[in-house]
């Protein structure tokens, strides 16, 4: 049977509202709770942005500290966590570690079935502040190496390198990831966060959400496509490979990692903040190679994009993320689970906002239709044969 419906993955179809986030792909314009993304990497910490997606108002200073002090107490894991991740094969990828850990900190929750704007919040709070130490923990783990217990004072970016290396960063370097840190926090309906609301649609609970999130996270077309990104920059080799490289992608019709994006076509902002923070840190480590290979990339690939297929094409989040990372010093398939523990900020405040919005924006069970194109024998459906007959 043949299909009437073109597959267009509900590009420009609005299913629900949200006071979250506001993706302006005609004016790469990103928004989260009425302010700018530009501002918010400059004049905002993480964890100011996670307390502003989850209460939805910017933090005043008593209340960073208070928020600030719940994170750090709750960085460390349940004990019986490390003892899982030990139990692991050493080669399972660390985005289905955080998956699976995610799924595994809901039997840890002592307030569950219980649900509660107040308990919700707390839920984001616990992941916001587990998961780095989830990451880290498997890096550590999975080299044979004890994991390292969170340093209490030092910031989430800090610890997060702290935890893996058992050294602190240089605080610049620190400064720039936790930047990275607030651009990946949030970006309204995209496939993730629209798993995750999915899930709490059904009023599952938020770990439920978090982990199918995760999941969608990791796949290359979406939070995946960094660690690709990174892989293809290593696989090219040079500045004067790019070309070649890129022309016979476009010959094949497979995909220029990290280019494109279903919304933004004139442009991704967080790329304007991403591409010299990239310069910086290759300048800081003394490595521009990868900065200056990814810029190529972008000029070389808009050029045969054009010329080839009469398309602009530009870059989005994953492309300049990946040098940077890589140039910090981090393992290529940490990329993905770093942008997952800032997400976890955006999926929790939609998880929030799917289960607690008032009447009038109160979102329902997702539920879509499909048209079946499958073998249909009649109104009685097909004969059903008895096994030793079949
Ligand atoms: C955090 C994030 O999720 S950001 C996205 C991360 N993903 C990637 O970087 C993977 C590479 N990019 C892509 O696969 C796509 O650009 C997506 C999935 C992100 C967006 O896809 P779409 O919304 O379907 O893009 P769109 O339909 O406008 O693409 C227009 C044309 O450009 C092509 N195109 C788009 N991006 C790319 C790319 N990176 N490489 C090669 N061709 C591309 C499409 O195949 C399409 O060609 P066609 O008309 O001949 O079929
Ligand atoms: O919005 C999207 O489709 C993908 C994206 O850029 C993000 O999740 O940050």
């Amino acid at each position: 049977m043949d299909s009437a419906i073109k597959n267009i993955g509900l590009r420009g179809v609005v299913i629900a509202s949200t006071k979250i986030c506001d993706v302006d792909g005609a004016n790469s314009r990103l928004v989260y709770r009425g302010y700018l993304i530009q501002d918010l990497a400059m004049e905002a910490t993480f964890p100011e942005v996670a307390y502003l997606l989850i209460h939805d108002k910017m933090p005043d200073v008593h209340e960073l500290v208070d928020f600030t002090n719940q994170l750090e107490r709750n960085r460390y894991l349940p004990p019986n966590l490390i003892c899982a991740m030990q139990t692991r094969p050493v080669s399972t990828p660390p985005m289905d570690i955080l998956q699976a850990c995610v799924a595994l900190l809901a039997h840890h929750d002592d307030s569950l079935p219980e649900n509660s704007p107040s308990l919700a919040k707390n839920r984001a709070m616990g992941l916001i502040a587990k998961l780095p130490t989830v990451v880290a923990a498997w890096t550590r783990i999975r080299q044979k190496l004890e994991p390292i217990d969170p340093m209490p004072g030092l910031s989430m970016a800090e610890n997060f390198f702290y935890m893996i290396t058992g050294e602190q960063p240089k605080r610049r370097l620190a400064e720039l990831f936790d930047r990275a840190l607030v651009l990946h926090a949030e970006h309204a309906f995209n496939a993730s966060t629209f798993a995750a609301r999915e899930v709490a649609s059904t009023r599952a609970h938020m770990y439920a959400a978090v982990s199918a999130a995760i999941g969608s996270l990791s796949g290359e077309l979406h939070g995946g496509a960094n660690t690709r990104v990174m892989e293809m920059l290593k696989a090219i080799g040079s500045k004067e490979k790019i070309r070649p490289f890129v022309e016979d992608k476009l010959a094949k019709g497979e995909l220029v990692m990290g280019l494109g994006h279903a919304v933004y076509k004139n442009g991704d902002p967080r790329v304007e903040i991403l591409r010299p923070m990239s310069k910086e840190v290759g300048e800081m480590v003394g490595d521009t190679c990868w900065y200056e290979m990814t810029q190529e990339l972008e000029t070389v690939g808009k050029a045969l994009f054009k010329e080839k297929k009469g398309i602009d094409i530009f870059p989005n989040v994953d492309f300049y993320s990946a040098s940077l990372y890589h140039t910090m010093g981090l393992p290529h398939d940490l990329f993905t689970p770093i942008f997952a523990m800032s997400r976890v900020a955006g999926w929790c405040a939609h998880v929030i906002e799917e289960q607690f919005a008032d009447e009038a924006h109160k979102p329902v069970l997702y539920r879509p239709e499909s048209e079946y194109i499958g073998t249909y024998c009649g109104p009685e459906g097909c004969t059903l044969i008895p096994m030793d007959k079949r």
